[in-house]
């Protein structure tokens, strides 16, 4: 059975969260008429890298944007992985990701591990320390945030944990779409799964984005890639692709831990 995917490649509004609640609910709305069952939002939709007013425009305990993925979840029988916002909490702001079932619950949060310095995270906001486990009617799904993509053991963690699914949502400036692209492939070959990468476009004072939001099979096959411009990328995609894939080729069962583990050591000895 397929399932068809929304990315909302959005331009965000910076610092405005009323303005961009109110152009995402109007793209899940097109996506839900084109008949999309999960529905993918970018990473820090609500704000964007508006870090110097976090302070002020940081969403408390993330309830509002936990509020706004569920009552729209429900209210169009979706999946919601509700790309991520700025979370404040007692210790500081994380970069978080919202994922609501079709039932409105809020079945994934997931606070950005890695921070990206070249754009300031660092000194404005604290990583997270789960894992971005969830699962959406079945599916083993694995969510992680932007930067997140360029660290291959983090996503084999997801991937070792039986993730079909790896969610990227981003906010992945033009210069670097090479490494977008070639990350995003590397990762659903190496893991053998869907990557479902859901990235902003426009621009910000500091950056230009890419767009690009990519549908990439676990074989590898980029199946549905957007330009750079605002704008829905549709594509179905067939879960029982992972299970084949990793039939063919046995890359779990063929590890080899323990020899990993010896390499570790291996200069320090000199
Ligand atoms: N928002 C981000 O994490 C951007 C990551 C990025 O641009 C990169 O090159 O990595």
């Amino acid at each position: 059975m397929t399932i068809r995917i929304a990315c909302l490649q959005l331009d965000i509004a910076f610092g405005d969260p009323n303005e961009n609640e109110r152009c995402a609910e109007s793209a899940i709305e097109s996506a839900v008429k084109d008949g999309a069952n999960i529905i993918v939002l970018p990473e820090l939709w609500t704000t964007g890298y508006d870090l110097t007013r976090l302070d002020e425009i940081a969403d408390e305990g993330a309830e509002r944007a936990k509020a706004f993925a569920s009552r729209l979840a429900q209210a169009h029988n979706i999946h919601l992985v509700a790309g991520s916002v700025a979370k404040k909490t007692t210790t500081g702001v994380t970069n978080t990701m919202i994922v609501a079932d079709r039932s409105g619950q809020i079945v994934g949060e997931y606070s950005k591990l890695h921070l990206f310095q070249l754009m300031d995270e660092h000194l404005y906001l604290q990583p997270g320390s789960s894992l971005g486990l969830f699962s959406l009617d079945g599916l083993a799904c694995a969510g992680v945030i932007c930067y997140d993509i360029r660290f291959p053991e983090w996503i084999r963690a997801h991937a070792l944990a039986g993730a079909e699914v790896l969610f990227v949502v981003a906010e992945w400036p033009l210069p670097r779409l090479h490494h977008w692209r070639t990350l995003l492939m590397a990762r659903a070959i190496e893991n053998q799964c869907y990557v479902v990468a859901c990235n902003r476009a426009g621009r910000d004072p500091n950056n230009v984005f890419a767009g690009h939001s990519l549908v990439i099979d676990p074989w590898g096959e980029v199946i549905a890639e957007a330009d750079e411009k605002p704008g829905i990328l549709s594509a179905d995609i067939d879960p029982a692709l992972v299970a084949d894939v990793r039939t063919r080729i046995p890359v779990f069962a063929d590890r080899r831990p323990h020899d990993y583990e010896t390499a570790k050591n291996f200069f320090k000895t000199y």
